[in-house]
Order: structure tokens, then sequence, then C-alpha cells
């Protein structure tokens, strides 16, 4: 079972629950004797001439009640000793196992943390994040929660039955078969419920994953939703993912609130039947009463022993269930991974990188259109290369592949030559400086913010970027200005601003390429003139690759690649272009003036 694997990592924890528990049993089934030996010797009257040890003193004429008081005191001092071990080693075990259960969870979500960081797009949208969130928490809790019990309570149950068993045929096998009796219901029981509960359970994960996924699209969405007046609309697709979680919780609480008292039921039967049955053999003087006082205590621990491992029996599947789930994240392999020998590249370095598309097609899946067909090109050290094109058209999809959060399905991108599959993703990843098309920004302060550029930038650099970024001023004008804080993803800065912090962080770090993923369109005619006039200095020497949707932001670019429906429409300068790509020229005359152009062309 899946949740047993995850004990087998800590066989020592194990082990010495086991121990201790072993103990535990041993001090709890020596209860019942000594109730019977205090019963037998310390307080019957009946049958006491009848033993052995008291007879020989009685034909003596010795006095029996300071014997008997004497062998009292001993034997409840021993069970007193009995209960205070029993108590001890429960609480070790129970600390054992707890800590061990922590473990384990601990571990899970590393491993999963992990994994789901190197995942690219592809694997994050075929788990979906919300799926993702509900099994690095809820699933992991829930293993965590289970293999606790089962270290505690399904190791325990079959000493304790077992040792109940022993200490039957020990003491009265003539009842045995009442036991017998008594186990065969429990299991019954426990059967109709597996039967009527376990789909439920195993199906309730799924429930959770959803009531999360519309949570979450509803949270983030909020405005929308507000401005659309649809609160209705979400608090019924809302309820509706809430009440078929409810009910199945319903179903499987009442389930398991039947079986208790069935159990109760089961137990008081057995002891009615067994002092029924033992009342005749003490009367027919085959049976001592401790006796039969101790086989009730005997059975009672059988019928928990066996009604334990139904239990946890009816728990072990939904955890296997949530280990399921996350094997299924863990085996996931990342499509984009290192090789096992990369090919060095220097992202210290000072000069660009030349970065070429070589016949590149892509699909983001397997059975999709394709977002780029046969795409070539090269951005050359020292140079701008702008991607224009209509919405659609791949652009995004290009960085996506430079950045490789995808490889090629087709065809090769190169780095300097070398084909990025043989760069380590660390490597080719520190030579950009990434903005991507919707800015992202974590919580913290601005200076926080742009640092995660390039951890080791003091605050001169940091003002110099933001300077470049025109971020400055805002930044500035705020109180607290560089510690300033940032709200969680941005939240408290307006787009334009996000956008632009944003792009300073990637400035900051002073890379060997630039990576402007249409992230000038945020900004407003004016600023985004200002910024691309600071940038050649500040980037002189890199590559940069610059999407837009605004002629005016490409006019000035070295190179211009047309995209149109993921092909290469034309490629050249934009006076080149206006010459020779019917595309082009329809997009720049959709934006600019004739006049304008032909300024722009001559620059
Ligand atoms: N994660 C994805 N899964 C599947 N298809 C995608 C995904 N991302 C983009 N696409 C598809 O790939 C094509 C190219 O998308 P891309 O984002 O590169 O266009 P774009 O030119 O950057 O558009 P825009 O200017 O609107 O940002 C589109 O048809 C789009 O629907």
């Amino acid at each position: 079972m899946g949740v047993i694997r995850f004990l087998g990592q800590h066989k020592g924890a194990v082990a010495l629950v086991m121990l201790l528990l072993l103990l535990k049993a041993g001090c709890e089934l020596a209860i019942p004797v000594l109730t019977s030996q205090i019963v037998d010797v310390g307080i019957a009257q009946s049958g006491v001439e009848d033993l052995d040890v008291l007879a020989g003193y009685k034909a003596a004429g010795v006095d029996l009640f300071p014997i008997q008081m004497a062998y009292l005191l001993r034997i409840g001092g021993l069970m007193l000793l009995a209960a205070a071990g029993s108590m001890v080693l429960d609480v070790a075990a129970g600390f054992v196992s707890a800590r061990t259960g922590a473990k384990i969870g601990r571990d899970l979500r590393r491993r999963l943390f992990a994994r789901v960081v190197a995942f690219s797009d592809a694997e994050i949208n075929q788990f979906s994040a919300a799926s993702l969130i509900t099994r690095g928490t809820n699933d992991v809790t829930l293993i965590q929660n289970v293999c606790t019990m089962v270290m505690r309570m399904v190791l325990y149950a079959p000493i304790l039955a077992i040792g109940g068993v022993v200490m039957v045929m020990v003491t009265n096998p003539q009842l045995g078969w009442i036991v017998v009796l008594a186990v065969a219901m429990v299991f019954a029981v426990i059967a109709v419920l597996f039967r009527f509960t376990l789909p439920r359970f195993k199906i309730m994960q799924t429930l959770i994953d959803r009531v999360n996924l519309v949570a979450r699209e509803m949270l983030n969405g909020l405005s929308v939703v507000r401005a659309f007046n649809r609160e209705g609309f979400e608090e019924n697709r809302f309820d509706a993912a809430s009440r078929k979680l409810r009910d199945t919780q319903l179903f499987t609480n009442r389930a398991m609130a039947f079986m208790m008292p069935t159990m109760m039921l089961v137990m008081n039967l057995t002891s009615v039947a067994i002092v029924w049955f033992g009342a005749q053999g003490v009367a027919a003087g085959t049976m001592q009463t401790g006796d039969l006082i101790a086989f009730i205590t005997y059975a009672m621990v059988i019928i928990m022993g066996c009604l334990i491992m139904g239990m946890v029996s009816i728990m072990l599947p939904r955890a296997d269930v949530a280990a399921q789930r996350l094997s299924e994240v863990l085996a996931t392999e990342p499509t984009v991974r290192d090789p096992e020998a990369p090919t060095r590249v220097r992202s210290d370095a000072a000069a660009g990188v030349r970065i070429t598309f070589d016949d590149v097609s892509f699909r983001y899946t397997d059975d999709g259109d394709p977002a780029l067909s046969h795409v070539s090109f090269t951005a050359e050290p020292g140079t701008t290369l702008a991607i224009v094109g209509p919405t659609g058209s791949g652009k995004s999809t290009i960085v996506k592949l430079i950045e490789r959060f995808y490889d090629p399905t087709e065809g090769s991108v190169t780095l300097d030559g070398a084909d990025l599959r043989a760069l380590s993703q660390a490597d080719l990843r520190a030579c950009f400086g990434y903005v991507p098309q919707k800015a992202f920004l974590f919580e913290g302060t601005v200076e926080s913010n742009i640092a995660y550029g390039d951890e080791s930038a003091d605050e001169a650099a940091i003002r110099g970027a933001l300077e470049v970024a025109c971020a400055l001023d805002f930044v500035e004008a705020r109180e607290g200005g560089l510690s300033a804080p940032i709200a969680q993803g941005g939240d408290n800065v307006s787009g334009g601003q996000r956008q632009r912090l944003s792009m300073a962080r990637a400035l900051v770090r002073r890379p060997r390429a630039y990576l402007f993923d249409d992230c000038f369109s945020a900004l407003d005619y004016a600023t985004d003139a200002r910024v691309r006039a600071a940038l050649p200095a500040w980037a002189a020497g890199s590559t940069v690759i610059l999407v837009a949707q605004r002629i005016s932001t490409v006019l000035a670019a070295d190179r211009i690649v047309v995209l149109d429906e993921g092909r290469v429409a034309g490629v050249g300068t934009h006076a080149e272009l206006m010459e020779s790509c019917p595309e082009y020229r329809e997009i720049a005359l959709s934006q600019l003036s004739e006049e304008e152009l032909a300024e722009g062309g001559a620059r």
C-alpha cells in the first residue's frame, strides 16, 4: 500500500514504536490477570477455601485476613505500576509516531515543491495550480495523519488482539466461541461500511480540488465578477462544488457515526453472553469469578483490536488515493531538463549573445495547432531585434522558447551556436534579463523586488535601473522610497508602474541579453519613448529582443521580425519592411500616418 511505503523510510522509528507498544500491551494485558487474582484471592469468599495456597493456612488455623490484605496491597501496587507503565509507554509511542508523521509530511512537501518548481507551464497546466495546492496541503496532511495513526493504532491493534486471544486460551478456552462470534460480527459491520463508504472516500480529494479551483478563480477574478454583477452566478458555482463535498462528507460521517453504537451493541451483547454462560461455569464450580471478569476484559480487548484495524482499513484507501495523487506529481518528469554534461556558457561576460532560431516549429499540445511554424532569424550581439505581429501570432512564444520554458517541437534555438538543450537552465537564464508580458512583483519592498534580479546590486545600481525604466520618480514620491512596501503580486501599484518595476528588475542584472515581452504596451507613449531613449546607453553591447504591439516602439530597431499566424512574414529594418512586407505595412499604416512612418524610417 502507498502509505505504508512512506513508513518504510523510517524503519528505526517504526521499530521503536512497535517495541514501546509491545511493552504497553504487556502492561495492559497483565491488568485483567491481576484483577482476577485480586477477586479470587483477595476479595471473593466463595471458593477461597478450595485454593491450594490458602487451604493449607486455613487447615493450620492461621488468620487469613492480614495475609489477604498484604496480597491485595501487593497485587494492587503491581496493577498501579502496570497502569502507570502503560501510560508512560503510550505517551512515548505517541510522541515518536507524531514526530515521524510530521517528518513524512515535511519530506513530502519538500519533494513536491522541488518538483513543481522544476515544472514547465505544460506540467503546471496538466495538473492545474489549484490541484497542486490541494495535493501539497490537504493530501500531505492526510498522509501524515494516517501514517501517525498507522504507527499508533494499526501496529498496536494486532498486538492487542493476538495477546487477548492468547490470554483467553490460557484462562478460559471454553468460552472462546463467544469471542469468535463477536469478532465475526465486528468484521461484518466493517465490511458493510467499507462497501458503501469507500467509493465516496475516494472521490473526496477530487471534490476538495474542485472547491479550491472555484474559490481560487473567483478570488483572482473578483473585480471582473463584481464588474459584471456575476456574484450570484459565482456563489452558485461555489455552492454547487461545496454542496457536493458536504454531501459526500455527510454520508461518510453518518456511516462512521452509525458504526460506533453498532460496535457498542456487539460489545455489550458479548459481555452479556459471557456473563450468562460464564455464570453457569461459576455455579458448576468449573470457573473462578476472577477468571470470568478477566475473560470479559480480554474479549473487549480483542474486539477493540479488530475494531481499530477495521477503522484504519477504511482510512487507508483514502490516504492511498492521496498518496497516488502525490506520486503522480513526483513521477512527472519535467519536459524541460538539464543535460548530463552541460556546455558551459558565461553569464557574466560583458558582450551580448547571438540568439538564433533555426527552422523552429512549436505546438503547446500534441494535438493543438502550431504556435510557430518554421521560424528562422538571428539576433546579433549589440543589436536590437524587434518582433511584431498581430495578437496570437506567436511573439510571446518566441521569448518563452529563448528562456527555455518550453523546448521547440522541431528545429533548434541556439545561444552563441550552442543548442539551448545542451546548456544548464540556470546558466542559460543567468544570461537573460526577462520582462514578462504580465508584470509580476513579490511581496516585499521596491528594493527587494529590484534586487530580485541581482542580489548583489547596491543602491546606486538599483537607482540606475529604476531611472532607465522611468520608475525612479514615482518610487521616490512614495512614502519610504526604495523601502516602500509592495503588496503580494504588486497589487498596490498601477499596471504601468508594476511594469516599470518589472523592467528595472531585469535591467539591474546587466545581462548579456534583454528579453522584453510586450512590456512597453503598458506604458504611455511618452514614457515608452523615454525608456527607449535611455535603453541603448544602459544596454550597450547586449542583445535586445523586444516584442511590441506599437510600431513606434520598434521603428529604431536594427532588425524587425514580422510574425503572422506563427510564420515569419518578413525580416528587415523598418524601411525595408515597408517596401517588401505587406503585413508589416498594414500594421504600420493602421497605427501611424505616412509622414510619421517616413520620418521614423529615416531615423
Ligand atoms: N499555454 C498555452 N497553451 C496552449 N496554447 C497557447 C498557450 N499560450 C499561447 N497559446 C497559443 O499560441 C499562439 C501564440 O500565442 P502567443 O502568446 O505567443 O501570441 P502573441 O503573439 O504573444 O499574442 P499577444 O500579442 O496577444 O500576446 C496563440 O494561438 C495562443 O492561443
